[in-house]
């Protein structure tokens, strides 16, 4: 569905909101509960993601289609790899069956799995035929993907003695890994990371735990840029949120600061304030570490007239869509001037922007999100505006509670 966004009950925010549970964390306590079912979780993501994760696990069919679900593909290529004796054929979209998949493919095969690929080499839909995988150390180029590294480290503790894993080279998306490994140690299994060496050590058993998903970063990203665009005396709580997340997303709280979006904790309620106009008209920044947040920061540094140079985008090419390219074509229908090359984008300040311009959305819901906060400055239409729901199905509803006006076009 077209969604035209005509503008904005009032440029001064003032509202509080609930987004549910962060989808990474779900997806990853949703494979520790297979395999410890002494897990319970508490706050679940509501995103297609998480329900194609829970669907796959609870099924005993052996055609398992995730979709667009990134995470869950990864993840469940893992698990089913050490389910022995079960068969299963792994699918996706067409976008997935281009997202390349060889890194983790190699890593299971060598620690004694059985996968193997039905189309095109290195890439879904993947025969899977569960094996007790009996080797205990492996190594894997850690500059593709850090999902490979997380589904191996998921598996980890079920293996008969555990898993050693190397990185070899620059490490992408290292606070995902980070995350896995305060999930595992949240959940009471002992692991340990040096350097670029982590070792997960064997758990035959867990005792019954609890565990609360903390609210989405990626998704309060979007809020974040808001506020940006917003006037000074904006305010509004996210709630559900931890001072000590596990999710690297939170590093939004700095990254808004010079937009003039201040952030603060009460309680559990996370706090954004419009407190000043931006100070600086150039942002330059490293998003290797927090790949999501590219498009929220390209699309609002635009909408303040701020220019930016984004790199450590290599990742970027192989999500829902290319995302450089995406972003590169549908900010210069709105009168941006922006290059990209494969790993970097650069973006020109004082670009006016154009009313009524409609954006077209690629499968991938970060390019409907991270363009919406716009229609505080003009009018635009959004395409399929319902691909939000891979992570954030409630996020026209929320925008909505915060006086953004829309219609079907
Ligand atoms: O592990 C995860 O939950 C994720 C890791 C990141 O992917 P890459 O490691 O492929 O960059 C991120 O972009 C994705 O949205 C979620
Ligand atoms: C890249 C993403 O997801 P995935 O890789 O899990 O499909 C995302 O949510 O931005």
């Amino acid at each position: 569905m077209k969604l035209h966004l005509t503008g904005v009950k009032s440029t001064q925010i003032d509202s509080s909101i609930r987004i549910t549970g962060s989808k990474s964390e779900s997806n990853r306590l949703l494979i520790l509960q297979a395999l410890f079912p002494g897990i319970q979780i508490e706050n679940l993501s509501n995103s297609d993601d998480s329900a194609v994760m829970q669907k796959a696990l609870a099924r005993s069919s052996e055609l398992i289609d995730i979709h667009h679900a990134g995470t869950a593909m990864r993840f469940l290529t893992a698990y089913f790899a050490c389910q022995d004796g079960r068969e299963v054929i792994l699918t996706g979209s067409e976008r997935m069956k281009q997202r390349p998949v060889q890194v983790l493919v190699e890593a299971l095969n060598a620690i004694g799995a059985h996968v193997e690929y039905l189309e095109d080499y290195g890439c879904p839909p993947l025969r899977i035929r569960g094996k007790l995988l009996t080797r205990s150390s492996v190594e894997l180029p850690a500059d593709i993907s850090s999902q490979y590294i997380s589904a191996l480290l998921l598996i980890a503790p079920s293996l008969p003695d555990g898993l050693k894993i190397t990185l070899k080279g620059d490490i992408t998306s290292l606070p995902y890994i980070e995350m896995t490994l305060g999930l595992l140690n949240r959940v009471g299994i002992r692991t340990q990371m040096k350097d670029s060496v982590i070792e997960v050590f064997h758990t035959r058993e867990l005792p019954a735990k609890n565990c609360v998903v903390e609210s989405d970063w990626s998704s309060a990203s979007y809020y974040f840029s808001i506020l940006a665009l917003s006037v000074v005396g904006s305010r509004l709580g996210l709630k559900a949120y931890r001072e000590d997340s596990l999710q690297g997303d939170r590093v939004l709280c700095e990254l808004f600061r010079p937009l003039g979006v201040e952030s603060k904790f009460e309680g559990d309620t996370l706090v954004l304030v419009k407190n000043a106009l931006p100070n600086t008209d150039h942002l330059d920044l490293d998003l290797k570490e927090a790949p999501d947040l590219a498009q929220t920061l390209a699309v609002c540094c635009f909408g303040l007239g701020i220019g930016c140079d984004l790199k450590g985008l290599h990742t970027l090419k192989i999500k829902e869509t290319d995302r450089l390219e995406a972003l590169k074509a549908e900010l210069t229908k709105l009168g941006a001037r922006i290059r990209v090359t494969d790993r970097s984008l650069h973006l020109e300040g004082n670009a006016e922007m154009k009313a009524g311009v409609s954006i077209e959305t690629y499968n991938d819901h970060r390019m409907a999100m991270a363009f919406a906060p716009l229609a505080l400055k003009k009018d635009l239409y959004i395409e399929d505006s319902e691909v939000v729901s891979k992570s954030y199905p409630g996020f026209w509803e929320d925008l909505s509670k915060l006086g953004f006006f829309m219609d079907k076009a």
